[in-house]
């Protein structure tokens, strides 16, 4: 099984670890445009194996597609990241054109492949590798709401003092500083709601802590993160290689699903080895709907400003 992740940087590279740590392909082909370098993360990420109990090649390229072919799935990290003040949608002057590009090259190598979209902003990229694929719907993956909802399940636990293990919380919407949302009336603490142990400011206060979590870490980092958006991306991946049908937020073209149509944006879907396979109606309330589409109007004010 051959998993290739285009963009060897921050995001990338930390996919290519994740993915080989959990040893569920045989290869990685790391790509990026820049001469060398996806070479040099696959030979420090190979010398990895045997300290880590790994036995995946990771095979570096720069910008050579024809190493990728017959990929089962495609991970795209390509694109620049936001730097501290910068919202993830100011990328997309950059960002639209290489993910175009990539998704182009890629299909021609792997017409079969599931693609996971991480390049923000991310529900319009994924809309535009739809779009500029012509790939069927259900092999367009984008990867956010697996982070956002990680987040938030982490900030609940903070707020808890408990294991996030124990902690269920889902985000869905857009993967935006003010679109996402994350559901605190469905969050548990082991199957009870989380609204029997916090207030409804406590509940408040960690939705908007999820919500800008992506913005605070740029502050702090001077990037953006890769440790946690690298595992949420090998989890989609392993999902779809394992055929686990994990029940996972991702953005996916939707044509009526949750009273929306002709757009990418984050709802519970499983996902297996077909890519998203189902789309989960978690049955929101007048609320949530509202917020909802207060997200979707965002996302698609974006998209408008594709050239498709
Ligand atoms: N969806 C999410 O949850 C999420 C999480 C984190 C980061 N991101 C996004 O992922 C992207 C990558 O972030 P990063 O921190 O890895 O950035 P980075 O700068 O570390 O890495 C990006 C890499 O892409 C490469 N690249 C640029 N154009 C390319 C092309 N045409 N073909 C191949 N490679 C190309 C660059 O050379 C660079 O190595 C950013 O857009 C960031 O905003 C999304
Ligand atoms: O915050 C960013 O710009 C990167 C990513 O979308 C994240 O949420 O970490």
């Amino acid at each position: 099984m051959k998993v290739t992740v285009v963009g060897a940087g921050n995001v990338g590279a930390s996919v290519a670890e994740y993915v080989a740590m959990k040893d569920i392909a045989n290869e990685v082909v790391l790509l990026d445009i820049k001469e060398g370098f996806a070479e040099g993360k696959a030979m420090d990420l190979n010398q990895c194996a045997t300290l880590n109990g790994f036995n995946t090649r990771i095979v570096g390229s720069t910008n050579d597609y024809s190493k990728t072919a017959g990929s089962k799935v495609v991970v795209i990290t390509s694109g620049i990241p936001r730097k501290p003040g910068m919202t993830r949608e100011e990328l997309i002057g950059t960002n639209a054109g290489i993910v175009k590009t990539v998704t182009e090259n890629i299909i021609k190598y792997s017409p079969d492949a599931i693609l996971v979209v991480i390049s923000n902003p991310m529900d319009t990229m994924t809309y535009l590798s739809a779009k500029s694929s012509g790939l069927p719907k259900n092999r367009i993956i984008g990867m956010g709401g697996a982070l956002d909802s990680a987040r938030f399940r982490y900030r609940l636990a903070e707020a808890l003092e408990c294991n996030p293990n124990d902690v269920q919380g889902v985000v869905i919407g857009g993967h935006g500083d003010t679109t996402m949302i994350p559901l605190t009336r469905l969050a548990t603490y082991n199957s009870t709601p989380v609204s029997n142990y916090l207030s409804e400011e406590k509940l408040e206060e960690v939705a908007k802590a999820t919500m800008v979590g992506g913005a605070t870490l740029t502050g702090l980092l001077g990037t953006s993160a890769w440790y946690a958006p690298g595992a949420a991306g090998a989890a989609v991946v392993e999902s779809i290689i394992r055929d686990q049908k994990r029940l996972i937020s991702c953005s996916v073209y939707l044509e009526g699903e949750y009273g929306q149509e002709d757009i990418c944006v984050g709802v519970p879907v499983i996902i297996g080895k077909d890519g998203w396979e189902e789309v989960i109606d978690y049955k929101l309330n007048d609320d949530e709907k509202a917020k909802f589409e207060a997200s979707c109007e965002a996302v698609r004010k974006m998209n408008n400003a594709l050239e498709l």
